[in-house]
């Protein structure tokens, strides 16, 4: 008996999705934009025909190795007319007609397929600030399959009505397309439902199941959790989806949102738990800053630019910083903050995650699992954090043209001797050839005096600089600074020197500047658009893959467990200030002056 294997093949075709392109991705692909269709091929073909297609780079662009030993095949746009005659006739080329059974090739079209995306935690903060308007956005951009259906799941009462009434208000279109935006909010709420039940409920979850069966009536069913509750609750609503409300013949995914533990033991424990109900290709571990256009954005630069690639090293690079700053303080969530800390919260995860894509080597490919091992390899060169190089704040109340901010403590959800840290510094070093040497700074605070996200570069001077003596004796001021604000303000500009134009010799500062918002007139896509297109289409790429998160969590950990044993008291700062004098000690140990402060920012 030949061993049999599922090939899925997707067809894709140019919808007005302008935002998605797989051109990147795809292994011997022409530079094509086109997007997400939901026109599937499925067919259980002799194993031998999975090689044979996984050739074919030429008409079935790339071939990727699913789950199960599944092949899904992405086919060359301009061949989709015709996708499933000429697959078939190319497997009969490579087989013989009764090595494969007819009835178990049957044609996945758009009338036939369907994806159904629940929000776990519907009724939460996060869904309605951040999902659903997503999941309009893609909508209202063409970028959803033909058929889906959205379900709210949380254990608050509520109608269809009642829930599409409170996703309604959260609706917002494009600044640049608002035509037919009422219109478009309609069909969208039309297609959201809601269920109501408890996350520790298998019978609550096949109420779920029954309703979506109805939905998508008899398709193939392809089905999204997206687990936005409290972490203590994500176990058993994976087990109970998981058991419960799997998809029967399709896909089902689950986005799962950070917190991933809160250190490497229960990091590693969360993962066991999720891998008894989930194959590690289902799990979609959300960092939304990877969705974020200039962190995205970041692969191109280095790897598309001949002038920066060769930079990219202690050679020429003197210190990298991230840094993070919100002008808010923990507003309502400081319950979960107070478990957390400003460490777990942003350092951990978001900065760390944007070190890793910016110090990795060149992947093999822009393929998921080539960007992450090297992702991988780098985090795992790097040295877990010392004590000595972190420094650690609090915000306290402060009062400014008369009004009063709060303190930390303030918040009737934190103790009023918290010591949690909301604001944080470390240095962070990368034992490896390329960085050694090099500190890596990463500031991260609440309640600051800005809210922003940014990546400075600071190179190295000028050896031997001619014009050493117009910069008089500061000559920091006169390095090259790369600066990559991630948010607000979308930009790329590099500090250089230059002439005053005029007849004596004066130099000044200058930025190139590539500032998104005058250079492009389209409004940028929240992150979580992307990332729940790409939870869609299976695309990991931008998603935590476990072994990143072990080596994570390795970094931190251990100073975690010691600021918290030696109860280390943070540095208190004003509410809106630029956080603790300590920062500036710890940057001054490694001969580093934050960017952020300058005078030329
Ligand atoms: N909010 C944000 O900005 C961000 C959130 N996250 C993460 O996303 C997830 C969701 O966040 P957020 O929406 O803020 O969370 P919420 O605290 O708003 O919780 C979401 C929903 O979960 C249910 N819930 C809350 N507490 C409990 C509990 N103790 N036991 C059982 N159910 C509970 C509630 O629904 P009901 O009572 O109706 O069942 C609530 O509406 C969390 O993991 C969070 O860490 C990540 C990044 C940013
Ligand atoms: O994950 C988190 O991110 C937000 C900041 O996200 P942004 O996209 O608005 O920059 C932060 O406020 C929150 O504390 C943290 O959990």
């Amino acid at each position: 008996m030949q061993q049999r294997v599922l090939v899925e093949m997707a067809t894709f075709s140019s919808t007005h999705c302008p935002s998605y392109s797989y051109s990147s991705s795809i292994k011997g692909g022409q530079n094509q934009h086109f997007a997400f269709s939901s026109s599937f091929l499925r067919l259980s073909v002799p194993a031998k025909a999975k090689f044979f297609l996984q050739s074919q780079t030429s008409s079935y662009q790339s071939a990727v190795l699913m789950q199960d030993g599944a092949v899904a095949t992405k086919v060359n746009p301009v061949e989709k007319e015709t996708p499933l005659k000429k697959l078939k006739n190319e497997l009969l080329s490579v087989t013989s007609s009764e090595e494969w059974d007819e009835k178990a090739c049957f044609d996945i079209n758009e009338n036939e397929s369907t994806v159904s995306i629940t929000v776990v935690g519907a009724s939460g903060d996060l869904a309605k600030k951040k999902i659903f308007p997503a999941l309009f956005a893609l909508y209202y951009e063409d970028c959803l399959p033909k058929h889906f259906t959205v379900y709210g799941y949380a254990r608050s009462k509520m109608t269809d009505a009642e829930l599409r009434n409170m996703v309604s208000k959260t609706l917002t279109c494009r600044i640049d397309k608002r035509e037919n935006c009422g219109e478009k909010m309609d069909q969208f709420l039309k297609r959201c439902f809601y269920h109501s039940g408890q996350y520790d409920s298998e019978e609550n979850f096949a109420q779920l199941d029954k309703k979506l069966k109805e939905h998508e009536g008899g398709r193939v069913s392809n089905r999204l959790f997206y687990l936005s509750i409290p972490p203590n609750i994500f176990i058993d609503a994976v087990k109970c989806a998981s058991l419960s409300a799997s998809s029967g013949n399709g896909w089902t995914r689950v986005i799962v949102e950070k917190p991933f533990g809160r250190d490497s033991e229960s990091s590693a424990a969360l993962t066991k738990a999720l891998k008894q109900y989930l194959a590690e290709d289902q799990i979609f571990r959300i960092d939304h800053y990877l969705g974020k256009e200039l962190v995205e954005n970041l692969s191109v630069l280095r790897f598309s630019n001949l002038i920066f690639e060769p930079l990219w090293s202690r050679q020429y690079i003197r210190n990298v910083q991230l840094i993070f700053s919100e002008d808010f303080g923990t507003e309502g969530r400081g319950g979960y903050f107070d478990h957390y800390g400003i460490i777990r919260d942003i350092m951990q995860n978001h900065l760390l995650q944007i070190l890793a894509l910016f110090a990795m080597e060149t992947p093999v490919s822009l393929d998921a699992e080539d960007i992450r091992n090297e992702k991988v390899k780098v985090l795992r060169s790097m040295r877990p954090l010392q004590l000595d190089d972190v420094v650690i704040g609090q915000y306290k109340s402060h009062t400014k043209g008369g009004i009063s901010y709060p303190a930390y403590t303030d918040d009737n959800t934190v103790p009023k001797d918290s010591l949690t840290p909301t604001f944080a510094a470390a240095a962070l070093f990368i034992d490896n050839a390329r960085w050694d040497g090099v500190p890596f700074l990463m500031k991260a605070g609440k309640a600051l005096h800005n809210k922003r996200a940014e990546i400075r570069v600071q190179f190295r001077h000028v050896p031997g600089n001619l014009y050493n003596r117009n910069f008089g004796t500061d000559l920091d001021r006169a390095t090259n600074e790369l600066v990559i604000r991630v948010q607000p303000d979308e930009a790329i500009y590099l500090k250089i020197n230059n002439k005053v134009p005029g007849l004596g010799m004066r130099l000044d500062r200058s930025n190139l500047n590539l500032h998104y918002a005058a250079r492009y007139s389209k409004e940028i896509p929240d992150a979580y658009e992307r990332l729940l297109l790409d939870a869609i289409e299976g695309e990991r790429r931008l998603f935590i893959r476990s072994d990143e998160l072990d080596a994570a969590w390795a970094l931190f950990t251990p100073v975690l467990k010691e600021l918290e044993e030696k109860k280390i008291i943070p540095e208190y700062y004003p509410y809106g200030s630029r956080g603790p004098v300590g920062a500036h000690y710890l940057a001054a140990r490694y001969n580093v002056r934050w960017g952020d402060l300058g005078v030329d920012q």
